[in-house]
């Protein structure tokens, strides 16, 4: 399909000769945001770290927008319009959270340019713009992370269990930025999770990853309740 952001045909990949990830395919649309839900250890992270080019896959395809990205670095992947907010802390704690953002963008024209879009979204770091970037809270870092991945404008963003150790009032105020994303940006978003209401009150479908494998799939709507999630997912 023409509006297809992402599509993967049965990716396989692992560490040494361990697979991980077996025969994983999907498909997202732009603006849509689709959560791959899964346990401790299911391959969640492999899987963003696959598709962003940081672990090679074993077999299978990476496409963006229908072109062959399976063998493309990370930073080119990042170059091309997708972001990865990975579940490690990646910012730079020594530099400020205006520094950290710049990271975000390729010229100071364009951080410029971009600052005011984002401002609204996260106001309460953003008056710390000199503030240095390890010295805010937890909940705060995950904010500049999301942020910096926002201000790059990509049109895919991948995002590991960014609702982990946050405080519930945090949860729903990034629940609000992910949908702000999809719905204003036209934003694909591919989210894995393990907190089962954040990601259904946001995405519009779900797939269940067990043991590196997709074994279950639907839509998000009315009829799915986050218990009978819950039991899709127990171990
Ligand atoms: N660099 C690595 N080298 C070898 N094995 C790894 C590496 N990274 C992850 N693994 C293994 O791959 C499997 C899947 O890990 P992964 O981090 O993708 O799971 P996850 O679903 O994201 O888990 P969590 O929710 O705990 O982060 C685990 O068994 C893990 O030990």
């Amino acid at each position: 399909m023409s509006d297809t952001i992402l599509e993967l045909d049965d990716l396989t990949s692992g560490y040494g000769s361990a697979s991980v990830l077996r025969d994983v395919s999907l498909g997202i649309r732009k603006g849509e945001i689709l959560a791959v839900l899964g346990k401790n250890g299911m391959g969640k992270s492999t899987l963003l770290k696959t598709i962003m080019g940081f672990v090679r896959p074993f077999s299978g395809k990476v496409f963006v927008q229908n072109k062959d990205v399976t063998t493309v670095k990370p930073h080119t992947m990042a170059r091309s319009g997708v972001a990865h907010i990975p579940q490690e802390n990646t910012l730079f704690p020594d530099l400020s959270v205006g520094e950290n953002l710049r990271l975000g963008v390729t010229s100071d024209r364009l951080f410029q340019q971009r600052l005011p879009t984002i401002e609204p979204l996260f106001p309460r770091i953003l008056e710390r713009m000199k503030q240095r970037a390890g010295t805010l809270s937890g909940g705060e870092q995950k904010m500049l992370l999301m942020c910096r991945g926002l201000i790059s404008h990509p049109k895919l963003m991948l995002i590991d269990e960014i609702s982990e150790g946050l405080q519930p009032a945090m949860v729903d105020r990034m629940a609000e930025i992910l949908v702000w994303a999809r719905d204003e940006l036209g934003i694909s978003i591919l989210l894995v999770e393990q907190h089962l209401d954040f990601a259904l009150t946001i995405s519009n479908r779900f797939m269940i990853l067990k043991l590196g494998e997709i074994v279950d799939q639907g839509t998000v709507d009315n009829h799915i309740s986050s218990d009978e999630l819950a039991a899709h997912l127990a171990v």
